[in-house]
C-alpha cells in the first residue's frame, strides 16, 4: 500500500466547490457521456440508464427505475447496482465543475432494502476541493425526492485529463470514441477548463 491517507474528510486546507460559469443550467439534462457506460449509456441493455440534471450549485439529481436485471436476492435490488447508481450520479458533478474526474474511493450505506420496480431518486453534492481531489456526497431516496434514504456514499473523485482514458482503455473502444464526432465533442467539453 502507499502512504496515502483513505479519509474522506476533506483536509482543513479545502475549499469549497465552485460552479462552472458555463455549468449546464439548473433542471439541464446532462447527456450520456459514453454510449456504453453502464450507468448512463442508452446503448448497454441492462444498464442502469440515469438520466442526470443539473441542480443549482455543484450538485446533480437523477432517477433509477431498479429492473429485474438488476437483482441480488430475490426481488431486491444488488449492492453493487446500487453503489454503480450512486456512482453514476457523482461522477455527473465533473460537468458542473467543468473537469473530468474518476472515482477513487467510494464508501457506501446501504440503509433500506430496494425492491424490483422502485424508482430510486438520487441526489448528488460536490462538497469540498483540495488541489485535484473532489470530496463528495451522493444519496438515494425511495418513494420520492424527500422519501426515507435507502442508499449513501461519501466519495472521493480525482480530477484527470482525458489522457487517462485514451492511455488505459482498451484500444478498440478508444478509436471507436476518436472517430465519432459526437464523442469528441464530450470530450472537448472538459478540455476547455481553464
Ligand atoms: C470523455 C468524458 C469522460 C468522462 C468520464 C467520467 C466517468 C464517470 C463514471 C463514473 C465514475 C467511475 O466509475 S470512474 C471509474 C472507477 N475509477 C477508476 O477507474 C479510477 C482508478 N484509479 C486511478 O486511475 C488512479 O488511482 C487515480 C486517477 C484515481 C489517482 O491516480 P493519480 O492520477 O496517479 O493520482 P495520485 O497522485 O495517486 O492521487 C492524487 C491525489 O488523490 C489522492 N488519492 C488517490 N486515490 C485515493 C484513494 N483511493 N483514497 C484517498 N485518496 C486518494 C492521493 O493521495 C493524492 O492526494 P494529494 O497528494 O493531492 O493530497
Amino acid at each position: 500500500m502507499s502512504g496515502r491517507t483513505t479519509a474522506l474528510t476533506p483536509p482543513a486546507d479545502a475549499g469549497p466547490p465552485v460552479r462552472h460559469p458555463e455549468a449546464p443550467a439548473p433542471g439541464e439534462i446532462i447527456g450520456s457521456h459514453y454510449e456504453y457506460c453502464f450507468g448512463c449509456g442508452g446503448g448497454v441493455a441492462h444498464g442502469l440508464h440515469l438520466e442526470t440534471r443539473a441542480g443549482e450549485g455543484v450538485n446533480v439529481t437523477a432517477e433509477f427505475t431498479v429492473r429485474e436485471a438488476h437483482q441480488g436476492a430475490p426481488g431486491l435490488a444488488h449492492g453493487g447496482v446500487l453503489a454503480t447508481a450512486l456512482d453514476e450520479t457523482l461522477g455527473s458533478l465533473g460537468w458542473m465543475l467543468r473537469v473530468i474526474a474518476v472515482t477513487g474511493r467510494l464508501e457506501t450505506d446501504f440503509l433500506r432494502p430496494v425492491p424490483v420496480g422502485t424508482e430510486l431518486h438520487l441526489t448528488a453534492e460536490a462538497v469540498a476541493v483540495h488541489r485535484r481531489k473532489i470530496y463528495c456526497t451522493a444519496t438515494g431516496r425511495i418513494g420520492g425526492p424527500d422519501g426515507p434514504v435507502a442508499v449513501h456514499a461519501n466519495a472521493m473523485f480525482v480530477e484527470v485529463k482525458i489522457d487517462h482514458f485514451i492511455d488505459n482503455g482498451r484500444k478498440e473502444e478508444i478509436q471507436a470514441v476518436m472517430a465519432d464526432p459526437d464523442q469528441v465533442k464530450v470530450a472537448r467539453a472538459f478540455e476547455v477548463n481553464p
